[in-house]
């Protein structure tokens, strides 16, 4: 075992079983009429029930001619009271049949809807979490959620485990019956039922915490299952298959481990049971056989205390082998719920301000006000920084390798937000703006654009409503039209997922395209050309003239030839802003940049 799953159940929210009913009740109140016929019909099952064995009993009594058969009973010849006897057994017979079919029926319709919605409320929810919770999550842990978690939830419906709210409403029923008939008798199989009860609930809590960690474990072997997946290239490149393997075993290892210890606990609660069920009846008939020595106890009555001890450890039994299931359920709550509960970070504020969408008003407008920015702890990557680029200014961002650049752009776009200090648009806090409106505002072109499985035109649009033409004309502007058409089926051609069918480079297309068809006034291409050869980069440059006219544009750029003729180069160096100016002049300061560019310049020589 290692330490991380403990780690895990002890550093989670705790949550009581009611906390966690209460947390899925939200979700069964739409279909209230449903679930309200099937716990009123937990009545007519329940007393149908525990008349079984008072009917069985009255049988005997009435047979034996004992006091303890009812006098209407006795009032009529023996053949047709064993008749109406017969007829209300067959009466409660079809009564339980048939509402347990109907019950069962819309319990299992209800739940697996509820497990919908819960499943669709959680995945809103996942993608409306910031970066910087999936920084922290692996995918693979995400996926076990939504997946498996979710259908141990919709197993307990599927296999009728929900089903023990009614076992445990026939026990109380059969509780109250045994006590009208026999009080002796019935505190000796209750007071059997108290070390039973306490003995299942610690079952129960060793169970579900076996189960935490399994869930954890699954999730882990997810998450290295679904690391190798995505890295399948690196995986073979590196020969790492047999490395990987081993660390999978142990991942599995570590999960089997786990489940071997919830099935410990599940084979005790059935073990408890089985044994409990005969002691009871042996309890019964040693109680009772004494009773009906001194002849304080009837033969009927004893029969129908035997039924109840049944009866009663029926449903205990039932609920030994849904017990699985249901904490199995109540383990995926606990998750789902963790999950559900997890805070979004960046919302909308109550009341969000628009920006101008005047031409006159020079939009695009971005001011770094002391920006202060860190992933983790106090470890910052961005350092006071400040600056402004005015309406339509072309601004590269240059540095070694982790100064801050791309950070600089996930702020603007308030993937993450600022540790202290403010960043405004047109005068406008972006903390203060709503998400869509910033991101409308803002178009980023990334070095590996992400493509869906769908087709090249559903991938430039990415669910707005623009149509054919208007999608030709932004791939036009940005001089992709022509690849697009050589595609086999042009705007029409499959994408795998990930875009797997296109190149590094293809898919660098497309994005430019997405950015073109949405207009924004400032536009961010952060090392948007490397993955382009120098033919196309000559058209895709020539392309980005026209798309930058009138915008204001930050370029992240490593080839700082590419970035010569913009009007601003800010010089980035361990998250802060060490020099500015044109080209020219850095050059001539001598400085950060000017080393850079020699270097570069020296290496092309070279
Ligand atoms: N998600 C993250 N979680 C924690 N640290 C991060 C994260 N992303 C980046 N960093 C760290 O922040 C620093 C700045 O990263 P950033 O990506 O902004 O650099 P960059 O200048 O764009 O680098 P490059 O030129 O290599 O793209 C780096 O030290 C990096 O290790």
């Amino acid at each position: 075992m290692t330490a991380t799953p403990s780690a895990n159940v002890s550093g989670r929210r705790q949550a009581n079983d009611w906390q966690l009913f209460k947390s899925i009740l939200p979700y069964a109140s739409p279909y209230r009429n449903p679930v309200g016929l099937a716990a009123l019909l937990l009545i007519p099952l329940a007393l149908a029930g525990a008349l079984q064995p008072l009917l069985v009993g009255q049988a005997i009594s009435l047979l034996r001619g004992e006091d303890s058969a009812y006098d209407f009973l006795k009032a009529i010849p023996l053949g047709t009271g064993l008749n109406v006897l017969s007829g209300l057994l067959l009466v409660t017979v079809v009564t339980r049949f048939s509402l347990q079919a109907v019950q069962g029926f819309w319990v299992q319709k209800v739940g697996q809807q509820i497990t919908a919605d819960i499943r669709r409320d959680l995945f809103a929810h996942v993608l409306s979490l910031s970066v910087r919770f999936f920084d922290r999550t692996p995918v693979g842990k995400l996926i076990t959620r939504l997946t498996s978690d979710v259908e141990a939830l919709g197993n307990v419906f599927a296999t009728g485990a929900v089903g023990i709210i009614s076992d445990i409403f026939s026990i109380l029923v059969i509780v109250v019956t045994m006590f009208l008939t026999q009080w002796q008798l019935a505190l000796v199989l209750v007071l059997l039922l108290i070390p039973i009860a306490a003995l299942i609930l610690y079952f129960q809590y060793e169970y579900r915490r076996a189960n935490y960690r399994a869930r954890e474990e699954l999730a882990e072997l997810n998450a290295t299952l679904q690391e190798n997946m995505m890295g399948i290239s690196v995986v073979q490149m590196f020969r790492r298959e047999r490395f990987n393997s081993e660390l999978f075993r142990q991942s599995n290892l570590n999960y089997v481990h786990e489940v071997d210890r919830t099935i410990f606990f599940d084979s005790a609660v059935s073990a408890t049971l089985e044994w409990v069920a005969f002691a009871a009846i042996a309890g019964i008939l040693w109680f009772g056989g004494k009773g009906l020595l001194n002849e304080t106890l009837t033969l009927g009555t004893l029969s129908t205390f035997i039924l109840f001890a049944q009866r009663l450890f029926n449903p205990l039994q039932q609920l030994a082998e849904k017990f699985t299931s249901i904490q199995a359920g109540l383990t995926a709550i606990e998750r789902i719920y963790d999950l559900l509960s997890e805070p979004v970070e960046i919302r909308d504020a109550p009341e969000t301000q628009t920006l101008s969408t005047d031409e006159a008003d020079h939009l695009g407008e971005i001011q770094f006000q002391n920006v202060w920015f860190a992933y983790k702890d106090d470890d910052y990557v961005l350092r006071d920084l400040s600056f402004t680029l005015r309406p339509g200014e072309k601004v590269a961002i240059v540095g070694p390798t982790g100064a801050g650049k791309s950070s600089i752009i996930r702020l603007l776009c308030r993937l993450y937000e600022p540790s202290q200090g403010r960043i405004i648009v047109d005068g406008v806090d972006v903390r203060n703006l709503s998400q869509s409106e910033l991101r409308r505002h803002v178009g980023v072109i990334l070095q590996n654009g992400f493509l869906f499985a769908g087709d090249v035109k559903s991938n430039i649009a990415l669910g707005e409503s623009y149509c054919l033409s208007q999608i030709q004309e932004a791939a036009e502007r940005v001089n992709v039209d022509g690849f697009i058409r050589e595609l086999p089926e042009g705007y029409d051609t499959q994408l795998r997922q990930r875009g797997t069918n296109l190149s590094a480079g293809q898919k660098q297309l497309l994005a430019f395209a997405r950015a073109s068809i949405r207009n924004p006034n400032i536009l961010v291409l952060d090392e948007a050309t490397a993955n382009l050869d120098v033919g196309t980069e000559v058209v895709i440059q020539d392309a980005l003239e026209k798309l930058l006219a009138q915008r204001t544009a930050i370029i992240i750029a490593h080839r700082l030839s590419t970035i010569r003729n913009v009007d601003r180069i800010l010089v980035l160096k361990q998250g802060e802003l060490v020099e500015q100016g044109t080209h020219r002049q850095l050059l001539q300061q001598e400085g950060v940049y000017a080393s850079l560019y020699r270097l570069q310049t020296l290496g092309v020589a070279g």
